[in-house]
């Protein structure tokens, strides 16, 4: 089952200490995911060819909450995280509920950080630690057209009544 890749963070820490004995590249990115698209799916399929194992962080409910607003997230924590373990390219699902996954991504130490272009590498939170550890930072560009955004305006224009 793809739900048993939905980690602690301890979990993950200690998968991410075996990978790397191993001699694997550990990848990782974050976000909040909420109503899965191909701009998402495309960037994290991406994501993973940087290295040979792919750690997802993922907001959770409040911290999608704090960032996006009261409104969101649509799709709640479980299911989200349900969603982004089901891709094959995808090893494993962290939750965090901080509004920033620093602490996450120094706990995992990973050897590529990963985002897409909508955010400047300086940026990005966890660059300057993974760079300073001798890792890579890379953004992915975007699918032009796609955000969980505008398919909640395409939503409520369709189904004005809510
Ligand atoms: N169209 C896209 N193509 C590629 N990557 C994307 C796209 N949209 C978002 N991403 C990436 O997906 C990750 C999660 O972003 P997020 O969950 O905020 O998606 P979003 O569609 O931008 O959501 P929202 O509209 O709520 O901001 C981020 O790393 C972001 O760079
Ligand atoms: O889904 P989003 O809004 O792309 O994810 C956010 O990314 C932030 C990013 O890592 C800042 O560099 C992060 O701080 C925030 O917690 C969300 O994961």
């Amino acid at each position: 089952m793809t739900e048993s890749k939905i980690l602690s963070r301890d979990q993950a820490v200690a998968l991410a200490e075996q990978w790397h004995a191993e001699g694997q590249q550990l990848v990782f990115t974050n976000g909040c995911f909420d109503i899965l698209h191909l701009g998402h799916v495309d960037y994290l399929e991406k994501a993973r060819q940087f290295g040979d194992k792919l750690i997802l962080g993922l907001n959770t409910d409040a911290s999608v909450s704090c960032i996006k607003g009261p409104l969101r997230p649509v799709v709640n924590e479980y299911a989200r995280a349900r969603l982004m373990a089901s891709l094959a390219f995808v090893d494993a699902v962290v939750l965090f509920g901080e509004s920033t996954p620093l602490d996450l991504i120094q706990a995992l130490k990973p050897d590529v950080l990963v985002k897409g272009d909508d955010y400047a590498v300086s940026a990005i939170v966890g660059a300057d630690f993974v760079l300073e550890n001798g890792g890579r930072v890379q953004t992915i560009p975007l699918v032009a057209g796609y955000s969980t955004t505008a398919l909640i305006g395409k939503i409520r224009h369709a189904y004005p009544e809510g």
